[in-house]
C-alpha cells in the first residue's frame, strides 16, 4: 500500500512526500524534473522518472508499488505565463490529469488528492472566499486546474472515484534546509534571485484597486500545507469522506508591497523596489479563511510571515550561494 506522489521532486510535492512518510505512509514519487529538482526525493522513496502523459509508465509505477492512491501534485503552475502558453498549459494540467485517472481507473487505484489553486475563483466579488463562491477564472492556469477539479468529480460519479481537491493559496516558505521555490516566475524566487545577483526587486504593478495599490494574496507556508495532504490522504485510506473541495488560505490578506517590507526585515537587506508594469492574469486580491480545512484536514498556520520569509531565504541561500 503505497501512495504516489505526482510532482514529487517539485518544491511543493517534495514536502508533501515528507508529511505523508510522517504519517506513516509510503510514499513514491513520479517527476519529469522539468521544474522538479532529483536531490528533492529523501533517500530510500521509489523515484520514477517521467511524466504523467505517459500512460504506460504510470501503470508500471502503480504496478510495480502497489500504488493505493495518488496525491497528484504535477503541473504547469505559472499564471502569467499561462496566458502565453495556454496549450501547454491544457495538455500537462488536463491532458495530464486525464491521463492519471485513466492509468488510476485501468488499475483500481480509486482515491486521490489534488493539488487545485485559488487561481479557479479569479476575482472574487467577496473579500474573502468560501468553496461554494463563484468560478471565474483569469487564466489558462485557473481554467485548466478548475477543469482538473471537474474531471475528478466526474470520474467520482463514473467510476466510484474518491476525492478531494487542495486548493492553495500562494504557497511559500520552506519546510527543510534543502528544500526551496526554483520557481523562475513566483514572487519569493524572484525577490530573493534578485537580491543574490545585486538587482532590484520589482513590483507587477502598483495601480490595482487594493489599499496600497499592490496585489493582495494569502500566503501559507508550503509544509503547514504539505501535512493537510496527509491528513487528506489517511481519511481517504480510512474510507471518510471528505468535501470535494477546500481552500487553504489563512484568512490574511498581505499586499505585494507588504511582502516586499517582510523581505527586507527577513533578509536583513535593505532595498527598494521598482514598479514595473502588471503581469496579464493577476487578480486584484484573493485571501481564503480556510475553515472546512481546519475542521477536517488539521489545517492550521503553523508559521508566521516572517517565518515564511526566512526559512525560504535561508533554502535559497543554501542552494544559491550568494
Ligand atoms: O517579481 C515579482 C513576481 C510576482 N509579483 C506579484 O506577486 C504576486 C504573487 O505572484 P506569484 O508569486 O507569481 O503568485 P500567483 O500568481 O498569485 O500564483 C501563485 O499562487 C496561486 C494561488 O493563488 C497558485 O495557484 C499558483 O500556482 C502560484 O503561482 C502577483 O501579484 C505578482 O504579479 C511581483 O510583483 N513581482
Amino acid at each position: 500500500m503505497s501512495w504516489l506522489v505526482t510532482g514529487g521532486a517539485g518544491y511543493i510535492g517534495s514536502h508533501v512526500v515528507r508529511a505523508l512518510a510522517g504519517e506513516g505512509l509510503e510514499p513514491v514519487v513520479l517527476d519529469d524534473l522539468s521544474s522538479g529538482i532529483a536531490s528533492f526525493v529523501p533517500e530510500g522513496v521509489p523515484f520514477a522518472n517521467g511524466t504523467i502523459l505517459d500512460g504506460d509508465l504510470l501503470r508500471r509505477t502503480i504496478d510495480e508499488h502497489g500504488v493505493t492512491g495518488v496525491v497528484h501534485v504535477a503541473g504547469f503552475k505559472y499564471a502569467g505565463v499561462s496566458v502565453q502558453r495556454p496549450l501547454h498549459t491544457y495538455e500537462q494540467n488536463v491532458t495530464g490529469t486525464a491521463r492519471l485517472l485513466e492509468a488510476m481507473a485501468d488499475r483500481g487505484v480509486d482515491r486521490i488528492v489534488f493539488s487545485s489553486s485559488a487561481a479557479v475563483y479569479g476575482t472574487p466579488d467577496t473579500d474573502t472566499v468560501i468553496e461554494g463562491t463563484p468560478k471565474n477564472p483569469e487564466s489558462p492556469y485557473g481554467e485548466s486546474k478548475l477543469i482538473g477539479e471537474w474531471l475528478l468529480r466526474d470520474q467520482g460519479r463514473a467510476a466510484g472515484l474518491r476525492h478531494t481537491s487542495l486548493r492553495y493559496f500562494n504557497v511559500v516558505g520552506s519546510g527543510e534546509p534543502d528544500l526551496y521555490d526554483a520557481s523562475p516566475h513566483n514572487l519569493f524566487p524572484l525577490v530573493f534571485q534578485a537580491l543574490l545577483d545585486g538587482k532590484t526587486p520589482r513590483i507587477n504593478g502598483d495601480d490595482y484597486d487594493t489599499p496600497d495599490g499592490t496585489c493582495v494574496r494569502d500566503y501559507v507556508h508550503v509544509a503547514d500545507l504539505a501535512i493537510s495532504h496527509a491528513v487528506a490522504a489517511r481519511k481517504l485510506d480510512a474510507g471518510e469522506t471528505l468535501e470535494s473541495a477546500y481552500n487553504l488560505g489563512s484568512g490574511d490578506g498581505v499586499s505585494v508591497r507588504q511582502i516586499m517590507d517582510a523581505m527586507a526585515e527577513g533578509t536583513g537587506i535593505a532595498f527598494t523596489p521598482e514598479i514595473a508594469p502588471r503581469r496579464p492574469g493577476d487578480p486584484d486580491r484573493i485571501v481564503a479563511k480556510g475553515e472546512l480545512a481546519a475542521r477536517d484536514l488539521d489545517w492550521e498556520m503553523r508559521h508566521t510571515l516572517l517565518e515564511m520569509v526566512t526559512s525560504a531565504w535561508e533554502a535559497r541561500k543554501a542552494a544559491v550561494p550568494a
